[in-house]
């Protein structure tokens, strides 16, 4: 991290949305989203395909244009001075985003250029990007030799290079195995705890979020049906459930997946949105091949 970045971000909320509203022509994918992401937390968007996330984080990075005053990023206005703004992100979409023909070294190179690293950095910070998602040794491979896991914690090398101060990651681990998904989430992790960076991230796995997410909104055709920590979503239900006389409190304490079901009531099932079945399988590995 460099230190101006550190003081300008320090004091203020990561990312404020204010009623974001996005239409794609005339149909709403987010419809007045308020959001808070402290800086420092890991904040988890949770949806079902099509609930608007990839919508929301596109407007947080500027890459969707909306008017003032509905994003800001560590205070910037995302309308106003989306330079600003994108100076202090870092983005991995869903889309891959490394190139198959360059190495791993090559592939984060080219991000260090195009965020402006400086000429006389950017071999170390490149190397650090690197080391810190663990391809020092597979670093002068070209990327169409990587794994599915190896290509993300790339991607993640890639957005990280810039130093941001906001991570932003949609699906991070769509399509990759276990352990792939658990390397993938200690690399964030560690480089969270290094730097202090927010995280902001989008899944469709309960689990994940259960166990990585300081605090996790539950969103559903472009609203935010329940927000807080996953602790304090599954021991609301409980509760509510205790109260209506459908448990007791002797029952296990609901999964986060019974949560969204209960928030978003039948309109899941009408959409065949159960998260296990909705995953769209990201093409990772064999796409570069
Ligand atoms: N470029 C586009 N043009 C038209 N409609 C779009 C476009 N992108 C998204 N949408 C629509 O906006 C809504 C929200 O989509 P979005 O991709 O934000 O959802 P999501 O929660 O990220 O889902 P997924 O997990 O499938 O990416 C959906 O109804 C989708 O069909």
């Amino acid at each position: 991290m460099t230190e101006d970045k550190a003081e300008e971000t320090s004091g203020t909320d990561a990312v404020t949305c204010d009623g974001l509203d996005y239409s794609f022509n005339g149909t709403k994918a987010v419809d007045s989203l308020d959001l808070s992401v402290g800086a420092g937390e890991v904040f988890g968007l949770l949806g079902p395909n099509g609930a608007g996330k990839t919508t929301a984080i596109r407007c947080i990075t500027t890459l969707l244009p909306v008017p003032a005053g509905m994003v800001r990023v560590f205070g910037h206005d995302a309308a106003k001075e989306p330079m600003a703004v994108r100076r202090l992100l870092g983005y991995v979409p869903q889309q891959l985003s490394a190139d198959a023909t360059l190495t791993g070294r090559e592939n984060v190179t080219l991000f260090a250029r195009v965020f402006d690293v400086p000429r006389r950095e950017r071999a170390e910070r490149v190397a650090q990007a690197l080391a810190a998602v663990d391809l020092t040794d597979a670093a002068d491979r070209m990327a169409k030799t990587f794994s599915g896991g190896m290509i993300r914690r790339l991607e993640l090398a890639q957005a990280l290079v810039s130093a941001p101060r906001l991570l932003m990651l949609d699906e991070p681990t769509i399509g990759l195995d276990p352990i792939a998904r658990t390397s993938v989430w200690e690399h964030i992790t560690a480089v969270r705890k290094a730097t202090g960076m927010t995280v902001l991230v989008t899944t469709h796995y309960m689990d994940e979020a259960e166990q990585y997410c300081d605090r996790v909104a539950l969103m559903h055709r472009g609203r935010i049906h329940a927000l807080g920590t996953p602790g304090e979503l599954r021991g609301d239900l409980r509760a509510r459930r205790v109260a209506s006389g459908a448990a007791t409190g002797k029952d296990p304490l609901p999964t986060l997946e019974d949560v969204f079901r209960d928030v978003a009531g039948s309109g899941l099932d009408e959409e065949g949105g159960d998260f296990r079945d909705v995953r769209t399988t990201r093409r990772t590995a064999s796409r570069v091949g």
